[in-house]
């Protein structure tokens, strides 16, 4: 893989006129954790969901390893790009069912739910149980292994953990740590949880309105944010986390 894992250039996404990304231009780092970070509105959802085209630029170009993103199979795309969400999408069925979902799709079974289930922190036992009997700690881990069984290079994760009680946010961040490891996949997480930004990231990304404002080594955004925007919004942070 190229050390630019996703490359955005003058990137520009509008409804109806109203522009919520504006001029996007920023590499994410190839085999890295970058932090997408910012007021709520900024555009951090909207940014992720270009990577996989749920949505499209209205101008400007992203290449996925050096391919624009509409010049990929979009099948293809998808499977190389995974995405989790805030609240885990879980389908009727089993375990198993739900971790193998995305494979049927792509006319493809489930070769080893054990060591799925073994690299989302899971134990075997639950592999025949009902998927939604499971707790919002175990869900969004069948979340990301449902995503991870379709090998991804690039994860995007918007917000994965914010709906978990402290414990299951803790265990949640290790898995993907230690998977991201395992893997050497990209990861692009948004997240509103600063320390959790200084836990896991190399990179951080500052959005705010539509715009890349700032990006940085993430111990050099923290001690010293180059922008007045990036300032207080940790400052206001500070406060409210107190
Ligand atoms: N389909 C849509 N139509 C119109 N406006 C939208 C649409 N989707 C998002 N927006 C607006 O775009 C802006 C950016 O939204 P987005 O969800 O990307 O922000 P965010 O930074 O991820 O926010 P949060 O941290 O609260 O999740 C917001 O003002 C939102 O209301």
């Amino acid at each position: 893989m190229a050390t630019t894992a996703i490359r955005f250039e003058q990137v520009h996404f509008e409804v109806d006129g109203h522009p919520l990304l504006k001029e996007i231009h920023a590499n994410v780092k190839a085999g890295g954790i970058t932090a997408l970070i910012g007021p709520s509105g900024a555009g951090k959802s909207t940014l992720l969901s270009l990577c996989n085209l749920l949505r499209t630029p209205t101008a400007g170009h992203i290449y996925v390893d050096d391919k624009e993103v509409r010049d990929w199979d979009i099948q293809v795309l998808r499977q190389k790009v995974g995405m989790v969400f805030q609240s885990p999408t879980i389908f009727p069925g089993t375990v198993e069912d739900n971790l193998a979902y995305g494979l049927r799709l792509h006319g493809k079974s489930l070769a080893d739910g054990v060591s799925l289930l073994r690299d989302v922190g899971l134990s075997e036992d639950l592999l025949q149980q009902a998927a939604d009997e499971l707790s919002g700690g175990q869900k969004q881990r069948i979340a990301l292994g449902r995503t991870l069984a379709m090998e991804p290079q690039i994860l995007l994760l918007d917000e994965v953990t914010s709906a978990l009680d402290v414990h299951a946010k803790q265990e949640v961040e290790r898995t993907i740590l230690a998977l991201q490891k395992k893997i050497n996949a990209t990861i692009l997480w948004v997240t509103h949880d600063l320390a959790q930004a200084k836990r896991v990231a190399e990179d951080v990304w500052f959005m705010q309105d539509g715009q890349l404002v700032e990006s940085a080594p993430a111990d050099d955004f923290f001690y010293a944010p180059a922008t007045s925007g990036a300032k207080a919004f940790l400052e206001h942070m500070e406060v409210t986390e107190q």
